[in-house]
C-alpha cells in the first residue's frame, strides 16, 4: 500500500539497519532537552537514571537507555524483570522515583520552569505522550462503539482532527490491517486476533512517532497469534515508525528488531542485534532465558 496521511512514513526498504540502541551511561550530559535543543539528532526516546519502586521493590534502577528514530528495539528477560514498567512510564501511567524520560527531545517526566527542572504537569504530560501510541495485551477497545467509530474516536477527540479526516484515516488504517468487511461491527462480534488489529489500527490513528507493543499476542488463542504479528511485521518492515516491543514470541523479535535488551532485575545485562543476541549470548542469564522461551 503507498504511504497516505493516515499511514506511517513508508521506509526505504534498501536501508541498512543500525542497532539504533544506546544503551550506555552518558545521558545527562550536555544541554538537555526541553529548552530548545534535542539531545542528538535522531533519538527519539531516552532513559536517563530513571528509578522505579513499586514499595520496598526496586523495579528500576537507574537505567540508561535510548532509542533512536525509525528503529524497532525489543525488551526481554525475565517476568518481574521490569519491562511492562518501562511501557507504562512512557505512558505516564506510572511516574518514575528518579530520573528523566525524554521523547522526541521533550522531558515526558518534567518541565523546564525557568532554569528549574520541576515535575511535569499532567498537561505537559499528556502532550508529550500525544507522540506515543500503545497495544495492550488487553484490547481495550470501547465495547459500545463500531469497528470504525473505535479508530475515529481518538484522533477527532483528542486531536481535534474533522470527522471526514478521522473517518478517510480509520478506513484506510482498518484496510491496512484486514478489516474492511468488519467495520460495521462491535468488537464482541470479533474474534481475539480481530479485536487486536482493530487496537493496531486505533493506535496508528493517532499517528504516533513511536508505537509500544506490550504482550500483545499473549492473551490470545494460539491460532490467532499470526495473523496479529503477521500484520505487525509489516507495519516493521513498511513503514518508518519506531517500536519498543516486550514479547515472548521470539522468532517474531528477531525478525523485526534492530536492538534487543536483555533485562534482569530491572537493569540491561545485556544488548545487540538480534542475530547476535539469539545465536551468541554472552551472559549466563541470557542464555538462561532463551533457553526457557526457546
Ligand atoms: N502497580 C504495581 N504495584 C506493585 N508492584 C508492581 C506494580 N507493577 C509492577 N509491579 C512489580 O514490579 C515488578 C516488575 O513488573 P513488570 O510488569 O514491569 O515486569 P515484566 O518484566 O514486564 O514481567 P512480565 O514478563 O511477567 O510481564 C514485578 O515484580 C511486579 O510484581
Amino acid at each position: 500500500m503507498p504511504p497516505t496521511d493516515s499511514t506511517p512514513e513508508k521506509k526505504n526498504e534498501n536501508e541498512t539497519r543500525e542497532a539504533g540502541v544506546d544503551t550506555t551511561t552518558g545521558a545527562g550530559t550536555g544541554e538537555g532537552p526541553g529548552n530548545g535543543s534535542r539531545a542528538s539528532g535522531t533519538e527519539l526516546i531516552r532513559f536517563d537514571k530513571v528509578t522505579k519502586r513499586f514499595g520496598a521493590l526496586t523495579v528500576l534502577d537507574e537505567l540508561d537507555f535510548a532509542v533512536d528514530t525509525g528503529k524497532h528495539v525489543t525488551l526481554i528477560g525475565p517476568s518481574g524483570s521490569g519491562k511492562t514498567t518501562i511501557l507504562r512510564l512512557l505512558m505516564t501511567l506510572l511516574k518514575p522515583d528518579g530520573g528523566t524520560i525524554t521523547v522526541d527531545g521533550e522531558y515526558l517526566t518534567h518541565e523546564k520552569k525557568g532554569d528549574k527542572l520541576v515535575r511535569a504537569s499532567e498537561r505537559h504530560s499528556r502532550e508529550v505522550r500525544k507522540k506515543i501510541g500503545m497495544v495492550f495485551q488487553q484490547f481495550n477497545l470501547f465495547p459500545n462503539m463500531k469497528v470504525l467509530r473505535n479508530v475515529t474516536e481518538a484522533p477527532v477527540h483528542v486531536l481535534g482532527m474533522s470527522k471526514d479526516e478521522a473517518d478517510q484515516r480509520a478506513r484506510e488504517l482498518i484496510e491496512m490491517v484486514g478489516l474492511t468487511e468488519h467495520l460495521d461491527k462491535y468488537p464482541t462480534q470479533l474474534s481475539g486476533g480481530q479485536q487486536q488489529r482493530v487496537a493496531i489500527a486505533r493506535a496508528l490513528a493517532m499517528r504516533p512517532q513511536v508505537l509500544l507493543l506490550d504482550e500483545v499476542t499473549s492473551a490470545l488463542d494460539p491460532e490467532l497469534v499470526a495473523g496479529v504479528l503477521d500484520v505487525l511485521r509489516d507495519i516493521a518492515h513498511t513503514t518508518d515508525i519506531t517500536m519498543v516491543v516486550v514479547t515472548h514470541e521470539m522468532s517474531f523479535a528477531r525478525d523485526i528488531s534492530d536492538s534487543v535488551l536483555m533485562f534482569d532485575h530491572g537493569k540491561i545485562i545485556e544488548s545487540g542485534p538480534p542475530d547476535k543476541m539469539f545465536t551468541e549470548p554472552e551472559h549466563q542469564r541470557t542464555r538462561d532465558f532463551l533457553t526457557s522461551v526457546l
